[in-house]
C-alpha cells in the first residue's frame, strides 16, 4: 500500500472518545459514517505541468482514499495545474465543462464519496477565478466556491506574489452539507481572514476546509498556527491541503493539516506526497462550545461581525 498514514497523537480524554489512531490503511468501510463523524483523507499530491499526469494521479489517490474508508476526501490548491500567475489563463477551464470537472464528477461517482476537488483556474467570460467545487456521490456539483481574498503580498527577501494581476476576487461565502454536517469553504490567503471564519461559524458550520498552498517564506511561521488560531476561535474542525512540495516555481511549503476544535493538531503531513486520514467526529465542536461557552458570551452590545449590506 503506496499510502502513507500518520499514527495520529491525541489528545488522551478525545482520543478514547473521538480520534482513531491508524497504524496501515486497511480500514473497514463500516466505520466511514457513525453520528456525526466519518473518515477524511487529505491529498497531498506532486503536482507538474502536464495536466493530464496531474489528473492521473488524483483519479489513483482518490481510489486508494477510497479503499482507505474516506467518506470525505480533499485535493490541494491547483491540484491540476502549477500555481502561478503566469500559469492561470493557460491553464484556465469552464467549470463545469472543462476536463477536470469531468474527472472529478466521475471520481466522486465511480468511489462514492464527497470529494472537495481543490482548485482549478476557472475562465468564465473574460474573467479568471481561483475555484474550489465539492462533488457528491452521485457525481453531481454540489459547491463551487471562489478565492475571495487574492494573494497578493510583497515581502521583501521573500516572496512577491500578485494574484490580482491575472484573478478576480469571489463575492460569496459557500457552504454546503455531509448529512446534517455544514461545512464552510474558503481558499489559502482565505485562511488569514478571521471575520469570513467567524461569518460561517454563526452559520452553523462545524468544519472549515481550505485547498491551500503557502510558501517556504510565510509557510514554516504561519501555516500551523493561522489554521490552529481559526479553529480555536470558532471552535471548529479546520482542514487544509497543500500540494507537495515540488523544486521549481512557486514552492508549496506541503505539511496538509487536520486540526480539531480545541485548536490542537491531529494528523500533519511532511512535505512530500501524502495521503492522511482521520476519523473525525463533529460532535466535538459542541461539547468544546458547551465547556467554553464564548459564542453566547460576545459582547455583541459592543462589537459584531455580520455580513456586509450588498
Ligand atoms: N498562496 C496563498 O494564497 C497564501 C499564502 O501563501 C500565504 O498567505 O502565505
Amino acid at each position: 500500500m503506496l499510502l502513507t498514514v500518520r499514527y495520529l497523537k491525541c489528545y488522551k480524554h478525545y482520543l478514547a472518545q473521538h480520534i482513531k489512531s491508524f497504524a496501515n490503511a486497511n480500514f473497514s468501510t463500516q466505520a466511514t459514517m457513525m453520528n456525526k463523524g466519518f473518515r477524511a483523507a487529505l491529498l497531498q499530491l506532486n503536482v507538474g505541468k502536464d495536466r493530464t499526469s496531474n489528473l492521473e494521479n488524483a483519479v489513483d489517490h482518490i481510489k486508494k482514499a477510497k479503499e482507505g474508508g474516506a467518506k470525505l476526501v480533499a485535493l490541494s490548491e491547483c491540484f491540476n495545474s502549477p500555481y502561478g500567475v503566469k500559469f492561470f489563463n493557460e491553464y484556465a477551464e469552464n467549470i463545469p465543462d472543462g476536463p477536470s470537472c469531468k474527472m472529478l464528477s466521475k471520481a466522486a461517482k465511480d468511489n462514492s464519496i464527497y470529494l472537495v476537488g481543490g482548485t482549478i483556474p476557472e475562465r468564465e467570460d473574460s474573467k479568471l477565478f481561483n475555484t474550489c467545487t465539492v462533488w457528491n456521490p452521485d457525481g453531481e456539483m454540489i459547491a463551487k466556491y471562489r478565492k475571495m481574498h487574492l494573494f497578493d503580498i510583497d515581502i521583501p527577501g521573500g516572496i512577491t506574489f500578485k494574484e490580482s494581476d491575472a484573478l478576480s476576487a469571489g463575492n460569496e461565502l459557500v457552504t454546503f452539507c455531509i448529512d446534517d454536517i455544514k461545512i464552510g469553504l474558503g481558499i489559502c490567503y482565505d485562511l488569514r481572514f478571521e471575520e469570513l471564519a467567524k461569518l460561517y461559524r454563526l452559520q452553523g458550520c462545524e468544519l472549515l476546509i481550505y485547498p491551500g498552498a503557502f510558501n517556504m517564506t510565510t509557510g514554516p511561521l504561519h501555516w500551523e498556527l493561522v489554521q490552529r488560531s481559526r479553529a480555536l476561535d470558532n471552535q471548529l474542525f479546520v482542514f487544509a491541503i497543500s500540494p507537495a512540495r515540488g523544486e521549481q516555481g512557486y514552492i508549496a511549503w506541503g505539511h496538509s493539516q487536520i486540526t480539531n476544535p480545541w485548536g490542537k493538531v491531529i494528523a500533519q503531513a511532511g512535505h512530500a506526497e501524502e495521503t492522511i486520514f482521520c476519523d473525525i467526529d463533529l460532535a466535538q465542536c459542541n461539547e468544546v462550545r458547551q465547556q467554553i461557552p464564548i459564542y453566547p458570551q460576545r459582547r455583541t452590545d459592543i462589537y459584531n461581525t455580520v455580513l456586509a449590506k450588498k
